[in-house]
């Protein structure tokens, strides 16, 4: 269990994490999810003691990490998988963090073997490392101490496909065995599958703690409209708009409109007098649902390509 507590942390005029309250229970993958600068590395590295809160609490199994006994027996973490010396190897890095904390050297194999690295890949200087073999080189350090809790920042960034799905069957395996595991990624599609609960965070404000589930369920449904008739579009765009809808344009000949069923759009086309070559629904998405939900809190809010939002 990991348990926030009001915490907070200013970087001098900056608040990175703002009173943040929640538990991050054993059992499941909680999905860390927020815009760039929303604050999730910094409240991780809170919880690793590696920055020191300026109010509040970050507890691991319910204690202070400074007061944990054995540190790497009770919670892992990658934070940065770059860190490993340019001129050490992975196993020789593997064995001094063993060695520093009295586990035995073999579990490095065990931990090189579930991370699937083989013994020339162990053997690499750490500047030679990719960035995906730097990352299973940094899970393997977080699973070193046979952890409860596990922390992953951006486990996947530099995976290629088969190693995102194996971080997948590996966050999940983890939690089936009664872990807690912490997780922070960019990637919806991937958290959709991997997370079974949500924390959104925006400018260090916890803005959701809910099932996946939940938080998909909670997002709009999307519909398209397509038509060989702008006018008509724009004359349709207005009345939905009347009625309370919101409309997106990508292009001068769909329009995307939420708040609003699909029969309904179809019955005012029709009502116009608007030819339609397109009207579907799409289903809500965890990227959706997370634009929505952090539509206020984006640092740098880009404009969509070719979108012209009405
Ligand atoms: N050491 C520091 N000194 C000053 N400001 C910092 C420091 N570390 C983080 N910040 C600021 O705190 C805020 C939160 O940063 P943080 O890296 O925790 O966000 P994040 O959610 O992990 O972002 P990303 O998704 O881009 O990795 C940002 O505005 C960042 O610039």
């Amino acid at each position: 269990m990991i348990t926030l507590r009001g915490l907070t942390k200013r970087f001098g005029a900056t608040t990175a994490v703002d009173a943040l309250t929640v538990d991050i229970a054993p059992g499941r993958v909680t999905g860390f999810l927020g815009p760039n600068g929303a604050g999730k590395s910094t409240t991780m590295r809170m919880v690793l003691g590696l920055d020191r809160p300026t109010a509040g609490r970050a507890l691991v199994g319910g204690r202070a990490y400074r007061d944990l006994r054995h540190p790497l027996h009770e919670v892992g973490a990658l934070l940065d998988a770059k860190a490993i010396h340019p001129s050490r190897s992975g196993r020789a890095h593997l064995l001094a963090m063993a060695r520093s904390n009295g586990i035995a050297a073999r579990r490095v194999d065990e931990v090189l073997a579930t991370v699937g690295l083989d013994d020339r890949a162990a053997a690499k200087p750490g500047r030679t490392l990719s960035l995906g073999m730097g990352q299973r080189l940094g899970i393997a350090g977080a699973l070193l101490g046979d952890p409860g809790v596990l922390m992953f920042d951006e486990p996947v960034n530099g995976l290629d496909p088969d190693g995102v799905r194996w971080v997948r069957h590996l966050m999940r395996s983890l939690a089936a065995e009664g872990r807690t595991v912490f997780v922070s990624s960019h990637l919806m599609t991937e958290m959709q599958l991997t997370a079974d609960q949500l924390v959104v965070i925006g400018r260090g404000r916890l803005l959701v703690d809910a099932p996946v589930d939940e938080v998909i369920a909670g997002s709009a449904v999307a519909v398209r409209v397509r038509s060989p008739h702008p006018d008509g579009l724009v004359a349709l765009a207005e009345r939905l708009t009347a009625t309370g809808a919101s409309i997106s344009s990508a292009a001068p000949d769909e329009l995307t409109v939420t708040g609003v069923t699909a029969d309904r759009v179809g019955d005012i086309a029709y009502e116009l007098g608007v030819r339609l070559h397109e009207l579907s629904a799409h289903g809500a998405s965890l990227e959706q649902a997370f634009m929505e939900l952090t539509a206020d809190s984006v640092e740098y809010a880009g404009v969509p390509a070719g979108g012209d939002t009405r």
